[in-house]
């Protein structure tokens, strides 16, 4: 489990720390946790030269740590400069830099933030890696300047750089030249210093501009910004500096591990049969999507449901049948029920069943997940249940577009005029939030980073699928997973005579989730783990995976490897033995 703690908390901590260590203890353990990532990026560049680090210093202790960090480096023969951007940087780091042999470069800082910038492009341009210390965890409201345009010159010539490595790569087949990883990786790397400068809301939002990182080294805990969205896309590999803090306060999020899914999933014992180990009913499909139930069916059966009961069209049913003929056409008892894909809202008869079936679920208080058609038609739908309320164990599962429009529909914002697709993609905690507590229902909002809100729990946040997965129909596979996964978790609870509480069930969706991302990976031919080993320094840089790495996948394709993702998050999961 990886979990991320508030700011303001993380701070408290630390101070706690250094208030009982000797003067700069912990921002030199801090420091030598930064030196090490740089030297392991610069040694997998296989340079034939020592490789050069810049360091982009701020006024607080987030410069402190860098200006700390390149004079480690610097006395292991790595060449560093350390661009002075305050007036008052802090001082004992500077000492130590000069006394290393650091080259301290001072642009004038009052000229215009422009000519500023330019003179920091200069001494950035041929390095190997940028230490971004800027601004840390003592950062308030978006960048202001100079360090606004330092950070926008910065990126545009990582841009560049990247840009150029491109076409150079592309000229390779003419050659027959395959570019080694030396090559491939000689834009220069940004390290960023506890967090990525300009990164500092506590609910993942993102104000103003800010200087993605390559690999982030954290200190003491996760911070917000590392694994909520969409902050987290500008983290790159998050690296922890375990300072030794103890924090007691709650979470604000979480996300489950390989080990923590294999722990929360239902396996089979001798006892087991198709009907104790869950049956999903999918209501999917319609005249106008036929064939849409063939996906969910066949990841709810894949994902280890006992059995898959589907109810469609007639030309539906016929497919669903021919490419899972294990799935049962015939109407009968349900542990959850999956409600919605490719359902249309013009189809009536389609949505008198999902209305009954809902009726039906909401009743027994049996788990239903509601995806596509059926948030499309939640007033038609949730109006039939006793007081319009959906309940606890309901699991809604919209991509950012249906968030919005069931948000308006709610009339969850503040402005007349709706809640927008970008107002959610800008704030998704906050309006997956909203949304939870608008219906009582689990939200899973999707994305690359899926959240799984229930009310007045710690939200899950699951990081594991790679952008291959936003393809048509993923949604689907994704939905008949966690049908199977809440049938389940219904089955067990049934078998222990004890009810199925939202918490649970919330843990074993996000358990679904990272299923379905893990899936995904193992299709584009990435490994099952996403290298984000938050526990370790020792990561190597070829364990950076850069974006677009893999192949293009097909939701078909997530389905075949769902056995193997479940596999891997089993192996990783505790032995377990009868009684
Ligand atoms: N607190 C501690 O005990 C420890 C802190 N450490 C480091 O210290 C950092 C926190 O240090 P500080 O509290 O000094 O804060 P920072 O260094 O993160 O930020 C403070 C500086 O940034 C400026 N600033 C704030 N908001 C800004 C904005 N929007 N635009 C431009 N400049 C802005 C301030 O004027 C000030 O100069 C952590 O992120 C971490 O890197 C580590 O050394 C470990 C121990
Ligand atoms: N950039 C991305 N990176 C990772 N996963 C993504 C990305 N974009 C979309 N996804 C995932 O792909 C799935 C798409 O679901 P959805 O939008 O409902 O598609 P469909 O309706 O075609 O099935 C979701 O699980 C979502 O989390």
């Amino acid at each position: 489990m990886i979990s991320a703690f508030d700011t303001a908390t993380i701070r408290q901590a630390e101070y706690d720390l250094v208030a009982h260590a000797p003067l700069d203890h912990v921002m030199k353990k801090a420091a030598g946790a930064v030196a090490e990532t740089c030297a392991q990026l610069i040694a997998a560049r296989d340079l034939a030269r020592a490789g050069r680090v810049v360091a982009l210093v701020g006024g607080g202790d987030n410069g402190g740590d860098a200006l700390y960090a390149v004079a480690m480096l610097a006395r292991s023969a790595i060449e560093c400069d350390a661009v002075i951007l305050h007036a008052e940087p802090h001082p004992r780091g500077c000492q130590a830099a000069e006394d290393a042999g650091v080259h301290l470069v001072r642009p004038d800082l009052s000229r215009s933030p422009r000519a500023v910038a330019q003179a920091v492009a200069r001494t950035v341009i041929g390095c190997d890696v940028i230490i971004d210390g800027l601004v840390g965890t003592g950062g308030r409201g978006a960048l202001r300047e100079p360090f606004a345009t330092v950070v926008t010159l910065v990126r545009a010539g990582l841009a560049d750089a990247g840009d150029r490595l491109g076409r150079t790569r592309r000229q390779s087949p003419q050659t027959g030249h395959r570019p080694g990883t030396s090559e491939r990786s000689r834009r220069p790397l940004v390290v960023a210093v506890d967090t990525p400068s300009g990164l500092g809301g506590e609910d993942g939002s993102v104000a103003g501009v800010h200087l993605p990182a390559d690999v982030t080294v954290t200190m003491g805990a996760l911070k917000p910004q590392a694994v909520l969205p969409p902050a987290s896309y500008s983290v790159g590999q998050v690296r922890l500096c375990d300072l030794g803090v103890t924090i007691s306060t709650p979470e604000r999020a979480r996300s489950l591990g390989a080990g923590d899914v294999g722990c929360a999933w239902s396996v089979p014992g001798p006892s087991d049969h198709k009907y104790t180990r869950g049956v999903a009913q999918v209501v999917a499909g319609s005249t106008e999507y036929p064939f849409t139930g063939v996906m969910c069916v066949e990841a709810a059966a894949r994902t280890g449901a006992g059995m898959v009961r589907y109810s469609g069209p007639a030309e539906a049913s016929l497919a669903v049948l021919s490419r899972v003929p294990e799935a049962v056409g015939a109407p009968g008892r349900f542990q959850a029920c999956l409600l919605g894909p490719g359902l249309s809202e013009r189809d009536d008869a389609r949505i008198e069943q999902a209305g009954e079936l809902m009726r039906t679920a909401h009743a027994a208080n049996l788990p239903m997940v509601l995806d596509a058609g059926a948030l499309r038609a939640w007033r038609r739908l949730v109006s039939q249940l006793p007081g319009g309320e959906i309940g606890p164990l309901a699991v809604l599962t919209p991509h950012a577009g249906e968030a919005a429009m069931l948000l308006t529909h709610l009339g969850a914002g503040s402005q007349r005029g709706g809640i927008s697709r970008a107002e959610v993609e800008a704030e998704p905690l906050r309006w997956a939030t909203r949304l939870t507590e608008c219906t009582g229902a689990i939200v899973v909002l999707k994305g690359a980073a899926t959240l799984i809100v229930a009310p007045g729990e710690i939200p899950y946040v699951q990081h594991q699928a790679p952008a291959w997965a936003g393809t048509a129909g993923s949604g689907d596979v994704l939905a008949g997973i966690l049908v199977a996964v809440a049938a389940a978790a219904q089955a067990q609870s049934e078998q222990a005579g004890a009810e199925l509480t939202q918490a649970d069930l919330a843990r074993r969706i996000a358990a679904g989730v990272w299923v379905h991302g893990t899936a995904a990976r193992l299709a584009a031919g990435l490994r099952p783990d996403r290298p984000a080993a938050v526990d370790a320094l020792s990561v190597q840089a070829e364990d950076v995976e850069p974006i677009g790495a893999g192949a293009p996948i097909i939701a078909t394709d997530i389905i075949a490897a769902v056995p193997q993702a479940i596999r891997h998050a089993l192996a990783a999961g505790p032995l377990r033995y009868a009684g």
